[in-house]
């Protein structure tokens, strides 16, 4: 396999019948030959040019011949920041992702109570 370092961005737009391109596993595959050879046809390859077809490649549960005959389209890797882990979640931008959803879940506990206390508090300056 080549050593090119290819970051998801240039992968974006490889998703023609003239240039196919996908990522699987950090793995970078230029699959513009195989599309009339992929036993699984074409579409279903082009549908995820330009992206991550990791999930995809292993929900199908591909053969130990589709495997070794993957090798033969590898271009090259993912550079190290646009790395993923299962090709869903990568390190990097499942933590900041992670964090997101943590302050949103936080927020959505302690919001109405620290609101109707506010309230209150109101309330008791105003009224009292
Ligand atoms: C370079 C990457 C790929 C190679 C070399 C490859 C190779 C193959 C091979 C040899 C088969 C025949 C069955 C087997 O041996 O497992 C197959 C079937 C299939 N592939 Fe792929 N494939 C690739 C990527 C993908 C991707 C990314 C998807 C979808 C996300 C996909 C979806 C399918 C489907 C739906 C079948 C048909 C399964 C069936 O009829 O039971 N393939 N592929």
């Amino acid at each position: 396999m080549s050593q090119n370092k290819f970051t998801r961005k240039e992968i974006e737009g490889r998703n023609r019948r003239g240039d196919a391109a996908f990522v699987i596993d950090n793995v970078v595959y230029d699959v513009t030959r195989f599309l009339q050879e992929h036993p699984g046809g074409a579409e279903v390859l082009l549908d995820h040019a330009g992206g991550d077809a990791s999930r995809g490649f292993h929900d199908v549960g591909h053969s130990e011949e589709a495997r070794q005959l993957m090798a033969q389209y590898a271009v090259g890797e993912v550079v190290q920041h646009n790395r993923r882990r299962g090709g869903v979640a990568s390190t990097d931008e499942a933590s900041a992702s992670d964090e997101g959803a943590r302050t949103a879940s936080l927020l959505a506990t302690l919001g109405p109570p620290l609101a109707l206390a506010a309230v209150a508090i109101l309330l008791y300056l105003f009224l009292l």
